[in-house]
């Protein structure tokens, strides 16, 4: 099975194991336990791009200069520069854990983050709709309140509390794809469009920055369209997409054709708005154009996933 290459994204909440007692030292073991199991997949043969989120961390980097600015009057950081930031210390923990895990079992294969800009539409839609969650999650009443006193749009965020939403446009093109594009294919293990990517638009024939969020999931999703991958695998939190989920008629599926997919994303009932819902569509994206194959499952079942004993595996028709 040699030369098959994985696009596999990691949800940012997933690189956050203690929700209540956020720390560096537990981000970096969250991060060490996902590419323990990217690690099996490599050493089972497969090339691996990885994605991942960054939805909490930025919204941690944004209010820190936030609050840094209102105390001591501190220079602010523009939300594309805390992306860009996020970037860089997610990929410096999944970049290291995994060269460790690799050099642990003797696997001599190169790793390296690519930084990566996303380019989007300046008159993306998103950027008069703030959909995506960012930071840490909040009680209700102080959401609101901090609606009111520092301007926030706020949301509750799939049954889980209330956070902070921005904008978060289509992804379209990742202006690194040459890079990246040689270096999977020179064998090296690629971490990039981390946070969807960094989004820019294009003014006046320049690259800008602008304030955004990309979806992790569309961006994975194209990503593994433009290097045309065997394999796009979205790891979250659970092992199994369900049907009616959280209703007491919830049913756990293991396999679903791209036709199934589509009729169920359309029914508007099984996969939670900004949870499930956007992975099923960059999964559907995926397939549509082409894509043969895609898993949804968590971590720890990658492994079992992959010999086809669980996760939910989304295919052609
Ligand atoms: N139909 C569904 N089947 C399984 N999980 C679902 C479904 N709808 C919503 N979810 C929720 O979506 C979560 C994954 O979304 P999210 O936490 O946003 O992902 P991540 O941060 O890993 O990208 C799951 O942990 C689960 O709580
Ligand atoms: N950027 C992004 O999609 O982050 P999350 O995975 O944390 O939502």
């Amino acid at each position: 099975m040699k030369d098959q290459v994985a696009v596999v994204a990691i949800g940012g909440n997933s690189l956050i194991k203690d929700k209540t007692k956020v720390s560096v030292e537990d981000q970096y073991l969250a991060a060490k336990e996902t590419t323990f199991h990217i690690a099996d997949m490599i050493e089972a043969g497969w090339n691996v791009a990885i994605g991942h989120g960054n939805g909490p961390q930025v919204g941690f980097i944004l209010r820190r200069s936030e609050i840094a600015h209102k105390v001591e009057g501190m220079h602010e950081i523009p939300l594309d520069v805390c992306g860009a930031d996020s970037q860089g210390a997610i990929g410096y923990s999944l970049t290291q854990t995994l060269q460790n895990e690799l050099r642990k079992r003797g696997i001599n294969k190169p790793v390296a983050t690519v930084i990566s800009q996303m380019r989007v539409d300046a008159n993306d839609s998103a950027f008069q709709n703030p959909s995506k969650p960012i930071g840490g999650f909040m009680e209700e009443e102080e959401a609101k309140k901090r609606a009111a006193n520092l301007g926030w749009q706020v949301v509750e965020d799939a049954g889980r509390g209330w956070r902070r939403v921005v904008a978060s446009p289509i992804p379209q093109e990742v202006l690194e794809l040459p890079s990246i594009k040689e270096l999977i294919a020179a064998g090296h293990i690629v971490v990039t469009v981390g946070g969807g990517g960094i989004p820019v638009v294009m003014e006046n024939n320049e690259i800008k920055g602008v304030a955004a969020v990309i979806d992790k999931d569309y961006a994975s999703s194209l990503l593994a369209r433009e290097i045309k991958a065997d394999l796009f695998l979205i790891s979250t939190a659970v092992e199994k997409v369900a049907l009616n989920f959280g209703k007491p008629n919830e049913k756990q599926i293991d396999r679903m054709t791209l036709s199934e997919a589509k009729a169920y994303l359309a029914e508007g009932t099984h996969f939670a708005k900004g949870s499930m819902a956007p992975k099923m569509q960059a999964i559907i994206w995926f397939l549509e154009a082409g894509g043969k194959q895609a898993l949804i499952t968590n971590p720890e079942n990658i492994g079992r996933a992959l010999k086809g004993e669980t996760g939910t595996w989304i295919v052609q028709d």
